[in-house]
């Protein structure tokens, strides 16, 4: 089944572009291939310190070049209630390999950074760039060479993003992501905000409202909105870096369980000792990312994947950029409502049909490419499933509904939610942006207001309770770009705007910071680029400027003449406050090589 032939053009346009980067970066994997078993090119020192912790019976299978070893990257801590789970993970999966005649050694472990813990803290100024610190913190564990295939153990928002650039770049390995699965559903999304927005308003205390978030964040597993983190598990699985099924099953259950020890095994029998060799660096090409981008679209997934899919791209040669994102957006309909785009957790996403029947929808309309090769095997179809435990206490896939279980969650493509995808791009005389219009009412879509300049989220937070912006107006929250202060996201804003918008007022957000995933019903031109420190001109809008964002025409203006616009000074603001405290001065480094959000933020090219 092809691909319609809008997303043909697009892929190919993008192999074309890719071309250079893409053959060096193929012929370097295949040149890692050609060395045969990895660790056979270790002196016997080398051998010895690696397996001198083994047991007796791993160190003889180490010793040889017969049996597979599976390097695990783990991103586990108590601090991510989506990674807690995976404390237990390395026993199990060792005790999988075990069962598969095979070996499985901890490579190394990765920082996870939870942004609900640093949101509107300083130390969200360096959750961005943690992504490539997981990235080259996951190299220093593969670099051990010890391994014939990797498993990566990561959920949530850089995490998942940094694994795949490891993954890529260690792209002569096979490589199978296992989850953790999401938090039992608790205090819904919605009532979650709006309690938010009565304390905003003064209406009840901290007590009430930290008993609300405890109700709302209140166990294992990933929170249950549908921001970046559950947008990773979407793009895992469509990408194929998943098994088929396991995306959306809740932590410490036999099916998780038997999905973690089925990818373990999985793992070593795609390893190139087997005969199903699958090295990451061949399995994801330009039709894995282009289904990635059209997951996204359908699912109304996180604004930050238009800074992490184009990184992760990256790693393997391939250039994707915003108007691939954009264009795929204006043909790639909403197929889920998943809070902040409708009122249901991904709990209910998953009981509706989860993955199975969205690939299955988008695989019917030709949305997406089916010819691609993934930790399964070959063909997308394979994915159109619904995971179910075997009385043998293994996973077993049935075929994925025809009907949506909860047409309110998740529709056919033949009847879907919005005609367009989640996210679409900006462009105008104020650089490049994005927005996410898939959580914003269409009467908000286009927003001409005059401009409140603000250089620190916690200034429009001190206006907003000082009464001085009950009116129509678009905040230009600037310097909060990548070289600035690491393009922190600035999700505690919503509540503020939000009880503005919902007083009436006509309120947009523009920056060339970050929202998070779960951000939405406000409507947020972001990521712009460039960037204020990088004397883009939204460093030479004043306050009373009128602003024109425009998510249908696909515009972001400052509607001032352009001879009196130009002839103005960038403003260049002390930024010295934001560059210490907090393991700030140790990321400074990386503040200075950044690169621009629309080729993903990233420090590593
Ligand atoms: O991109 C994302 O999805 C967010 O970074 C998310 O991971 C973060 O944790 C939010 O801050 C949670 O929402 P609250 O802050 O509203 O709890
Ligand atoms: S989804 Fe966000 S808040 Fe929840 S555990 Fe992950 S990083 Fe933390």
């Amino acid at each position: 089944m092809s691909a319609d032939s809008r997303i043909e053009a697009i892929t190919r346009r993008i192999i074309e572009r890719s071309k250079p980067t893409r053959d060096v970066y193929l012929e370097r994997v295949r040149m890692q291939i050609g060395k045969g078993v990895h660790r056979s090119v270790l002196s016997c020192g080398n051998l010895a310190h690696g397996f001198a912790a083994c047991s007796v019976g791993d160190k003889a299978a180490l010793s040889g070049d017969q049996v597979a070893n599976l390097g695990i990257i783990t991103s586990y801590n108590d601090m991510l209630s989506a990674h807690q789970p995976f404390e237990t993970y390395p026993a199990l999966i060792r005790q999988a390999a075990a069962e598969a005649g095979g070996v499985a050694q901890v490579a190394g472990g990765v920082p996870a950074m939870c942004d609900g813990v640093t949101q509107g803290q300083p130390g969200m100024e360096l959750s961005l760039f943690s992504r490539d610190v997981i990235a080259m913190a996951a190299g220093i564990g593969l670099s051990h060479n010890m391994f014939d295939a990797a498993v990566f153990l990561g959920v949530c928002d850089k995490i998942v993003p940094g694994l795949v650039i490891a993954a890529l770049t260690f792209g002569h390995l096979p490589a199978v992501f296992i989850p953790a699965g999401p938090m039992t559903s608790g205090l819904p999304n919605d009532e979650k905000t709006r309690i938010r927005q009565l304390y905003a308003e003064g209406k009840i205390g901290r007590p009430e409202l930290l008993e609300a978030e405890s109700k709302s964040y209140h166990g294992p597993g990933t929170c249950t909105f549908y921001g970046t983190a559950n947008s990773n598990q979407m793009l895992m699985e469509i990408m194929g870096f998943h098994l088929p099924g396991a995306s959306f099953i809740n932590p410490n259950t036999p099916l998780r369980d038997a999905l973690t020890k089925e990818a373990a095994k999985r793992a070593l029998a795609i390893t190139a000792l087997g005969n199903e060799f699958t090295p990451a660096g061949e399995m994801i090409d330009e039709r894995s990312i282009v289904n990635g981008v059209v997951g996204l679209h359908a699912t109304g997934g996180s604004t930050n994947h238009t800074l992490h899919l184009v990184a992760m791209a990256r790693a393997a040669g391939i250039q994707l950029t915003w108007q691939d994102i954009s264009d795929l957006s204006d043909i790639v309909p909403l197929l889920a409502r998943v809070y902040p785009n409708g009122l249901a957790d991904v709990n209910r996403f998953h009981a509706a049909g989860g993955m199975g029947f969205l690939i299955k929808q988008l695989l019917k309309a030709g949305y997406v490419h089916d010819d691609v090769r993934t930790v399964y095997g070959k063909g997308l179809a394979a994915y159109t499933i619904d995971p179910r435990l075997g009385e043998d206490g293994n996973v077993v896939r049935e075929p994925a509904p025809e009907d949506s279980a909860d047409p309110k969650v998740l529709a056919k493509a033949e009847a879907p939610f919005q005609p367009n995808g989640g996210l679409k791009m900006l462009k105008g005389n104020l650089g490049r942006a994005v927005i996410k219009i898939s959580a914003v009412k269409p009467e908000r879509h286009v927003i001409v207001a005059p401009a409140v300049v603000f250089h620190d989220q916690e200034d429009l937070q001190a206006a907003f309770k000082a009464g001085k912006l009950d009116r129509d107006f678009v905040a230009v929250l600037r310097f909060q770009g990548p070289k600035a202060n690491g393009m922190p996201e600035l999700h505690r804003l919503t509540t503020p705007l939000g009880v503005l918008q919902d007083r009436g007022y006509k309120v947009a957000l523009l920056t060339d910071g970050r929202m998070s995933g779960a951000s939405g019903k406000v409507p947020a031109a972001i990521h712009l680029t460039p960037e204020a420190v990088d004397e883009g001109p939204i460093a030479r809008v004043k306050d009373g400027d009128m602003i024109r964002i425009d998510a249908v025409a696909g515009t972001v203006e400052v509607l001032v003449d352009p001879a009196e616009f130009d002839a103005r000074e960038p403003v260049r603001p002390d930024l010295s406050a934001n560059e210490f405290g907090l393991g700030r001065e140790i990321f400074a480094p990386l503040r200075r090589i950044a690169g621009p959000a629309d080729q993903g933020a990233s420090v590593l090219y």
